[in-house]
């Protein structure tokens, strides 16, 4: 698998299924087993009546591509996919640590340096995606995923169109929505370096930044760049410092990501392997 040749035609029988991992709005993931090389996958399966009845096919078409394509250690690889009569299967690399946001709920808040590790990978990944031309903005926590060795995988290319439909019409957070794309305008690159600074708050606090009880007061918040940082000790200048220069409403004005790797606080505090085993 690892070696894998796209050209192969996958079917069912080629794994062993295991226990479910998760459940998503499409349908289920389970771990397996290639038959033959015994490598171990994610196998999520995607019901294709739903994706006919939202008339997704395109989309998601065009999202497997690009995520087949993108080769990075921190972007969740997807091997390949198959079919039957009724179901899409996506053969995805196996992110045994599960979602961060788990992570993040069970310990409340991370440490500096677990913080900027997570950071850093983030910032690593997505300017190997900006390179191809790829704007993921669907980053939040419930779409990170760690592997075995504690290192951070963005998941779910396939679904940032989708999910951004999902969020304003049903389950309605903004909470990671840079100001450009609150206001519908045209947006750029740079909607991924605000939601870094969101993460980056979220990861260090607990809470994202903009939180308020209903979507219109994330709305002004988000557009106010109302931001205040609790009278917490743990957290050091140098970190505030960094999410000061990322939550700019000016998109032009956010600190690029070559300069949040050269940021003196992930200097200081991220683990250069990208690894935070528990
Ligand atoms: N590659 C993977 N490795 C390990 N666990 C995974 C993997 N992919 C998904 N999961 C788990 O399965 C669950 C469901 O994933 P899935 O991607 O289907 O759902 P989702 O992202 O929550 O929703 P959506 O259907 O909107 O994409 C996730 O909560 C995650 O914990």
């Amino acid at each position: 698998m690892a070696s894998e040749s796209p050209k192969k035609n996958w079917s069912i029988n080629d794994f062993e299924i295991g226990k479910p991992l998760g459940k998503g709005k499409f349908g289920r993931v389970y771990l397996a087993r290639e038959s033959k090389s015994k490598y171990i996958v994610a196998l999520k399966v995607i019901f294709k009546e739903q994706i006919e009845k939202y008339r997704l096919q395109h989309q998601l078409k065009r999202e497997m591509a690009i995520q087949t394509s993108l080769r990075h250690p921190h972007v969740l690889r997807l091997y390949g996919w198959f079919h039957d009569a009724e179901r899409i299967f996506l053969i995805l690399e196996y992110a045994h640590g599960g979602e961060l946001y788990g992570e993040l709920r069970r310990v409340g808040y991370l440490s500096e340096q677990q913080a900027a590790t997570y950071i850093a990978s983030l910032t690593h990944a997505l300017a190997y995606c900006h390179e191809k031309h790829v704007i993921h903005r669907d980053i939040k926590p419930e779409n990170l995923l760690l592997d075995h060795e504690g290192r951070l995988k963005i998941a779910d290319f396939g679904w940032s169109v989708q999910s951004k439909n999902k969020r304003h019409t049903m389950c309605g957070t903004l909470d990671y929505l840079a100001p450009e794309m609150v206001e519908n305008k045209a947006h750029d690159y740079a909607v991924d370096n605000w939601t870094l600074g969101v993460l980056c708050y979220e990861f260090l606090y607990g809470v994202p930044p903009f939180e308020a009880d209903s979507q219109a007061d994330t709305f002004q918040r988000i557009m106010k760049v109302d931001l205040t940082f609790p009278s917490t000790p743990h957290v050091s200048t140098e970190a505030k410092d960094l999410i000061i220069q990322l939550l700019v409403k000016d998109s032009a004005k956010r600190l690029p990501l070559d300069k949040i790797l050269k940021h003196p606080w992930i200097i200081m505090n991220a683990d250069p392997n990208g690894s935070f085993p528990e």
